[in-house]
């Protein structure tokens, strides 16, 4: 048995509730997925936006700085004058400052990662670069790519089709966006577009679809994962849904700022809906739907600041647990979104979903690929028949997908 299978065969006896809770994912194993992201990812992702920017001396100092605390050093905390510093110590920051990047747990370590390059770049301010979004480039070239015109133009023959398949259509879009990770790209193998070939490893569709369509007063939730070529299709989704009356309104949850490469941020559903009226065809329809929908309130966005917080879901603040509730379903978008709903822990895969969502207040459904090695609610069939083909990498390939559903 390798290390990371003993790790994920190992069950606590701490019990959370009634489910025992598995080991907390820590990125401290060489050879593991998570300790790749720490130690490549991070100082690939420095690097790409290091040159992506004429920044000046302070904040090449800044990054250089970053890159040796990262890769030899313990995490720093936030300046004295960073204007969040306080929400970071109630979000942790005083129990891991001083220790080891790889010794925390991984969900904590990342979120600092990203928050901490937005120091680096000078986001926050005062100064030049205030405000400048660090990934922005990468962003916009995807958005601006020809795969994205592909994908808009397949949208004038979707519009003949009847509409629940143009729903399912969409659903899967969306699903299948979330491969459009700039961050998951930076060092994935054999993630291109042509391995998007593998079925879904759960698929609860069909417990979806009366929450979409069973009352014309329906509220969709739907937490966003990445700009560009997944939030295009989440867009189109919504705003299939709004025009054929399945729903009467959707909220959207954005990031309030720029967060694992490529999460979407007001900027980006900005660009976004503009890419689409741009676009001409249908998909220009579709924009201008979404337009109005904004402009009426149909289609509301919210920031909140827990959608950037290295904390799962389950510790939500009241008036984020009051959003959710009031909606007929929540859709989560993602991998990261997906650890944070059920918890980044070495689950045993047969965990049932249900019960690790059942915290949530409204029911609530993940779309996501499979890109990290948390993964719940399997049957033991579908566990023994990926291990035997792949061994743990369907874990996180991004080649296989899920749909589950808690209602
Ligand atoms: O949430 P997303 O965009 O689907 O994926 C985020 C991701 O790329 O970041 C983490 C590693 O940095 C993994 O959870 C996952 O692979």
């Amino acid at each position: 048995m390798t290390s990371g299978a003993r790790r994920r065969a190992r069950v606590t006896v701490i019990r959370m509730s009634d489910i025992p809770a598995a080991p907390v994912i820590v990125a401290d194993e060489p050879g593991t997925f998570p300790h790749g992201v720490l130690a490549e990812r991070h100082p690939a992702i420095v690097r790409q936006v290091r040159e992506a920017f004429p920044y000046g001396p302070a904040r090449h100092r800044a990054l250089d700085a970053l890159l040796a605390e990262c890769a030899e050093g313990v995490v720093a905390p936030l300046p004295a004058d960073a204007h969040d510093r306080e929400r970071w110590r109630a979000w942790g920051m005083d129990t891991y400052t001083g220790r080891s990047w790889f010794d925390v747990p991984w969900l904590w370590s990342e979120s600092f990662f990203y928050r901490r390059l937005l120091d680096a770049v000078g986001y926050f301010g005062p100064g030049p670069w205030q405000g400048v979004d660090p990934f922005r480039p990468s962003k916009r070239a995807e958005l601006d790519s020809p795969a994205t015109d592909e994908e808009l133009a397949a949208l004038d023959d979707l519009a003949g089709r009847p509409e629940d398949e143009q729903a399912l259509a969409l659903l899967h879009g969306s699903l299948w966006g979330n491969r459009a990770d700039l961050g998951f790209r930076l060092s994935a193998e054999g993630a291109g577009r042509s391995a998007a070939v593998s079925a879904l490893v759960a698929d609860d569709s069909e417990r979806l679809w009366p929450l979409l369509g069973a009352s014309s007063a329906a509220t969709l939730c739907l937490v966003a994962d990445n700009a560009g070529r997944e939030l295009v299709p989440d867009l189109l989704l919504i705003a299939h849904l709004l025009a054929h009356g399945r729903i009467r309104r959707a909220v959207l949850h954005l990031k309030p700022y720029p967060y694992y490469v490529s999460d979407a941020t007001t900027a980006d559903l900005v660009d976004a809906v503009r890419r689409l009226t741009g676009a001409g065809g249908a998909a220009a329809a579709y924009g201008r739907d979404l337009w109005a929908a904004l402009g009426d309130g149909r289609l509301a966005l919210r920031t909140h600041p827990f959608s950037c917080a290295p904390l799962p879901y389950a510790d939500m603040p009241d008036d984020l647990r009051a959003d959710f509730a009031a909606a007929t379903v929540t859709v989560v978008k993602g991998d990261l979104n997906y650890r944070r709903l059920v918890g980044d822990r070495y689950w045993p895969p047969t965990t049932p979903f249900a019960d690790l969502t059942r915290y949530f207040p409204g029911p609530v459904a993940a779309l996501r690929t499979l890109k990290s090695d948390v993964i719940t609610g399997l049957d033991a069939g579908t566990e023994a028949a990926l291990t035997a083909a792949e061994g743990q990498r369907w874990r996180t390939a991004g080649t296989h997908a899920l749909i589950q559903v808690r209602t």
